[in-house]
């Protein structure tokens, strides 16, 4: 019988921290069918290749989903019993609604709203942008801001998170 991921995970971690990797792991292990929802844009040619070793380290057993905007749609639409859902990653989509002047605390509600009610294994990966020192520009204090808010709204009703550094996954719920 499958092995379904425990409610909604919540996967943590720095640029590189090993995280990704971590939370394909968690929807390999379940058994079920494998959905990837990409929330990053191709911009440029090192992105674009970048994407492609994802797309092939992933190999074909995985369906791609590249949705930058709305993420709430995406989810409710592909949700399914049967299904192991990862979202890569929530910090994306949030660059992508600031840059299109969406409103975010509507964004971040429908998100909460929605993740009770999802019956696939749903793991989210986000980027923890709030260790640093405080960031001179404006605009990436306000990203790093809204992160922290959306991760603390996740958090609250997922049933593990993670931090991941070094590779090292440290569950902190769960
Ligand atoms: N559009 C699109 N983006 C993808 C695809 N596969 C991966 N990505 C994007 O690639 C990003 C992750 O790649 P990296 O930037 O190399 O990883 P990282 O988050 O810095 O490193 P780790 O912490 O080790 O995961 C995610 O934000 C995805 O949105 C895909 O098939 N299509």
């Amino acid at each position: 019988m499958s092995k379904k991921p425990p409610g909604t995970v919540l996967v943590l971690g720095g640029a590189r921290s090993g995280k990704s990797r971590f939370a394909e792991g968690l929807v390999v292990e379940s058994g079920l069918d494998r959905h990837y929802v990409a929330t990053g844009l191709a911009f440029d040619d090192e992105m674009r290749e970048r994407i492609a070793r994802h797309r092939t380290d992933r190999g074909d057993r995985w369906t791609t989903h590249e949705e930058p905007l709305d993420l709430v749609g995406t989810l409710s639409r592909i949700d399914a019993p049967d299904r192991a859902i990862l979202v890569d990653c929530l910090t994306l989509w949030v660059t992508n609604l600031m840059m299109e002047g969406r409103d975010l605390a509507a964004e971040f509600e429908a998100l909460t709203a929605l993740l009770p009610n999802v019956s696939a294994g749903l793991v989210l990966v986000s980027n923890e942008v709030g260790l640093g020192i405080v960031p001179e520009n404006r605009m990436a204090r306000e990203f790093r801001d809204h992160a922290g808010r959306l991760h603390q709204l996740v958090a609250a009703s997922a049933a593990d998170v993670y931090f991941v550094a070094a590779g090292l996954p440290l569950k902190m719920k769960g």
